[in-house]
């Protein structure tokens, strides 16, 4: 492909990232990837380069921008060269009009910008909140020694976290085939640590997803225990098995619960368990950095409705801890209303029954009842941990 087409191209996916972001359709990374299905005789230098465009662009865009043309021409108005590729020619766009429609660039939706602020998340603390995530694995120990690590990697704060420069084809290493690695943000590692699971205790990983965190809890018992893993989206819940055999992390036992009725379908586990990881669905706020479209998506009565779940999800979890067990809430959020907020109305409706416990972790500042680490302050992405104990 010219420079031109690539040009013309990262456009056409931009109208489809738009149109999803309208309709909750497929996220940005995976409209890429289809795009490309069909188009074979673009290159891997292609792809990069298209990606790179669609990306930039979503980033630089606050709001959801009217059109892809306008997105891209938001990134032209800064960019000299990239201006001289709307030229005409043949499979690029079309040459810039006088008074043609421009995307407004900026952070978010002005009432998220106001959110953040109110929570502390401001100027560099906000930009960062854009920049490119880092590449992170977790060491699993469950899997040591059967293959060496990829080169080129640096220890990261968490335990077993090493970060590779970007590109790293991970999933292309002997490590990752072995199961001797799983990619991990070090925020998600470190929530995970907060719970401080250990071996021969009964775990529930409430939200476990497709089981990222689920897996380093199965790595921290060092096979030895009880793992329930649930969800309420069976798609996601369905890929937690496969990683697990991969990751030799034996006898999780998953169970798919139906929302509303999660009480009733733990009956089994009221009162049982040592330790409860609650890792709630959110606005995810603190993955702009991996979803940047994402905040065209949120709309504060979704936030609403992430906060209400979020607190009958402690709830629930709550209930299944014994007596002198310990509950960790986390949340992929830098706002406080799905953090501190959070978790500070736990405490209000629970007084006498539990406790705040501060995890002790090598990164993170303090808020409210509870640490949140930062893209800017920590290097991770945005997350906010609380644990509390069972009196
Ligand atoms: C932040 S994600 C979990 C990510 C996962 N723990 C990981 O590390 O990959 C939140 C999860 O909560 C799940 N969820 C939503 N409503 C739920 C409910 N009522 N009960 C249990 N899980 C629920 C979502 O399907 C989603 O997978």
């Amino acid at each position: 492909m010219t420079p031109a087409a690539r040009v013309e191209a990262a456009i056409e996916v931009l109208y489809l990232v738009i149109a999803a972001a309208r309709t909750n359709g497929a996220p940005a990374d995976r409209i890429v990837s289809e795009w490309f299905r069909s188009r074979r005789f673009a290159g891997s230098g292609d792809r990069r380069a298209v990606r790179d465009l669609v990306f930039r662009a979503i980033r630089a865009c606050g709001e959801i921008p009217a059109s892809g043309r306008a997105a891209m021409l938001l990134l032209a108005s800064e960019d000299a060269a990239l201006t001289a590729l709307f030229d005409g020619s043949r499979h690029g766009p079309q040459p810039i009009l006088s008074g043609e429609p421009v995307a407004a660039a900026g952070l978010a939706p002005e009432w998220l910008v106001t959110a953040l602020a109110r929570s502390g998340i401001e100027g560099a603390e906000a930009a960062a909140l854009l920049e490119r995530a880092p590449l992170d694995v977790r060491v699993n120990g469950l899997r040591a020694g059967r293959a060496d690590l990829p080169s080129g990697g640096e220890r990261t704060l968490a335990a077993n976290g090493w970060r590779y420069p970007h590109g790293t084809r991970i999933e292309d290493t002997p490590a990752w085939r072995e199961g001797v690695i799983e990619v991990q943000d070090t925020g998600s590692q470190l929530a995970c640590d907060a719970l401080a699971a250990k071996p021969g205790e009964s775990v529930v990983d409430l939200c476990a997803g497709g089981g990222g965190k689920t897996l380093a809890l199965a790595a921290a018992m060092e096979g030895a225990g009880r793992i329930l893993a649930c969800d309420a989206d069976r798609g996601r819940l369905s890929r937690l098995q496969p990683r697990a055999e991969r990751a030799g992390a034996d006898g999780i036992e998953t169970r798919l619960l139906n929302p509303g009725a999660e009480l009733e379908q733990l009956a089994d586990w009221h009162g049982q368990a040592d330790a409860v990881l609650v890792d709630a669905p959110c606005s995810g706020t603190g993955t702009w950095r991996r979803n940047p479209e994402a905040r065209w998506r949120l709309t504060p009565a979704q936030l609403d409705r992430y906060v209400s779940l979020q607190a009958r999800l402690l709830d629930v979890g709550a209930a299944l801890v014994r007596p002198g067990g310990r509950l960790v809430y986390v949340t992929c959020s830098l706002l406080d209303a799905e953090g501190a907020e959070q978790a500070a109305g736990f405490l209000d409706r629970n007084a006498g029954r539990w406790r705040s416990e501060q995890p002790v972790l090598p990164a993170g500042t303090q808020r409210g009842p509870g640490l949140r680490l930062s893209p800017y302050r920590d290097g991770t992405d945005g997350f906010f941990i609380a644990r509390f104990g069972a009196l």
